[in-house]
């Protein structure tokens, strides 16, 4: 089962809803909100606000990928207004299992991002707990970056870990996906797809997405 999950990072911000709901129309299985706090990366983006602006425009899920520190002062309020995944980087939390907890109390699906030099190994004692593992294969804090190939063997150990312990978290990756790097990420185990500029970059969303879709299908053929 292969999800595209359009990042609005690279969306035009003027016109936020209605790019939303073109690619939900387009097919998107995701709608992804990277929140930023000019900290833990050095940009900033969107706040709780813009997800309860946007909760009322979309049927999708909204995939709230929080790369700011302390996420624990933070996740209730995500979770209040629309969230239904919150992931948090490894990086950023010291006591990751409590934070997963927290974020699970909401009603909320629980996620652990790694950066691209984090080994798997930090999910050893919580993957159990989690419904969605993010493997970033650029260094987060900007749209439009180059795919770092040396992170694919990690997207293959995880997906190994969670093969040996009968778990069924979704795989999810993230920076400078495109249909040209698609298929080796589908080939390594990751079944949801983050896109920003290779979709909202594009003229033709439907045909972008449609595109990276098909090049992941293929890819496991
Ligand atoms: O987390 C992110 C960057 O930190 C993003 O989701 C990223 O913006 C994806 O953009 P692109 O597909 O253009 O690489």
């Amino acid at each position: 089962m292969i999800k595209i999950a359009p990042s609005i990072l690279s969306a035009d911000f003027a016109k936020l809803a209605e790019e939303v709901k073109e690619v939900e129309r387009a097919g998107a299985d995701y709608i992804h909100i990277d929140v930023m706090d000019g900290h833990f990366v050095p940009n900033i983006t969107f706040g709780p606000l813009a997800v309860r602006a946007l909760r009322p425009v979309t049927e999708l899920p909204l995939d709230v990928h929080l790369m700011i520190e302390n996420p624990d002062r933070y996740i209730p309020e995500f979770a209040e207004a629309g969230a239904d995944i919150i992931t948090v980087h490894a990086e950023a939390c010291p006591h990751l299992h409590r934070t997963v907890q927290l974020i699970r109390s909401h009603g909320v699906k629980a996620g652990v991002v790694l950066n691209p030099h984090t080994p798997p190994d930090v999910l050893d004692y919580v993957i159990g707990e989690l419904d969605m593992v993010l493997i970033m294969t650029v260094n987060p804090g900007f749209g439009g970056q180059s795919f770092i190939r040396e992170v694919v063997p990690k997207i293959e150990r995880t997906a190994a870990m969670i093969k040996e312990r009968g778990l069924d978290t979704e795989i999810e990756v993230d920076g400078g996906v495109t249909e040209d790097t698609v298929a080796e990420c589908a080939r390594a185990g990751a079944t949801v797809f983050v896109a920003g500029s290779a979709i909202f970059g594009k003229e033709d969303r439907p045909a972008a997405l449609q595109g990276i879709r098909n090049a992941a299908a293929a890819a496991l053929q």
